[in-house]
């Protein structure tokens, strides 16, 4: 049996992945055409190349179906319970850097902390009856957030993209998103709370807990991760 390697199938983590085993003596390649997933791996033997949308590598490794993958930090932690249980992080990679942040609408002169989150969804309440709308696609982790930072009277409304346009489209008061440049944020009108974010993602190389199977493939395992001076 082979050892699978799951590495995002598009775009710059994809790119910047490649790149990062090249230098390392590993070669990733797509192959066929443009629009085939499927890929090669060249410098070290047994070791099979699966491109997967980012979001489904922390799944695959826990479910043991891909040995070693990539992903944000964010995706493994929002998508798996005790995902330290799961996947062991091998290498924090120095790209694919993005802070998970809260914002609230600019023109919200008197909210800047989580306190004063807190205050605005209280009085939020009383003025329309219902509960602040937070939108995001990170529920675990802004859910965590907030309970430690004691904020309650709240309701996350679920977004999977273009996150910072609920606010003006009326569907959420505030957002949770990822953010890089903050270009974003700034073009929809909104601030990051002064508060540490919510999390500090990059991409980073995962090892599955549950992956290995064989004498065989953990000794190709040992022999990639040697390879790449891990
Ligand atoms: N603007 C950004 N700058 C840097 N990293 C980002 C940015 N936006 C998202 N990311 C990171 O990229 C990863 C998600 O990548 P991507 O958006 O390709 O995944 P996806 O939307 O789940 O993919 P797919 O569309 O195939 O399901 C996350 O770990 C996230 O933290
Ligand atoms: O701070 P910035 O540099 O402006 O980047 C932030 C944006 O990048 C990501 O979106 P992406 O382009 O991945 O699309 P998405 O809305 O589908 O998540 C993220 O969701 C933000 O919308």
């Amino acid at each position: 049996m082979t050892v699978k390697l799951g590495v995002p199938s598009k775009g710059r983590l994809m790119e910047k992945t490649f790149d990062w085993f090249a230098e390392r003596g590993v070669t990733l390649t797509r192959t066929g055409s443009e629009r085939e997933y499927a890929g090669a791996v060249e410098g070290v033997e047994g070791v099979e190349l699966v491109l997967l949308s980012a979001s489904e590598i922390p799944r695959e490794l826990a479910r043991g179906r891909i040995h070693l993958g990539v992903t944000g930090t964010d995706l493994v932690r929002e998508t798996l319970v005790q995902w330290d249980q799961k996947v062991e992080p091998l290498a924090e990679l120095g790209f694919g850097h993005a802070d998970l942040v809260l914002a609230v609408p600019a023109a919200w002169v008197d909210v800047d902390t989580l306190d004063d989150l807190d205050a605005a969804a209280a009085a939020f309440r009383a003025a329309h009856g219902m509960r602040l709308r937070i939108a995001t696609k990170y529920h675990r982790l802004v859910r965590d957030y907030l309970r430690d930072g004691g904020v309650a009277d709240y309701r996350l409304v679920d977004s999977q993209g273009a996150t910072e346009g609920t606010v003006k489209n009326l569907t959420a008061e505030a957002i949770a998103d990822i953010t890089s440049t903050g270009e974003t944020l700034r073009a929809n009108h909104l601030k990051v709370l002064d508060e540490e974010p919510i999390l500090r993602s990059q991409a980073t190389l995962f090892r599955s807990r549950s992956a290995v199977q064989d004498e065989r493939q953990r000794a190709t395992l040992a022999g990639l991760l040697e390879r790449i001076g891990l």
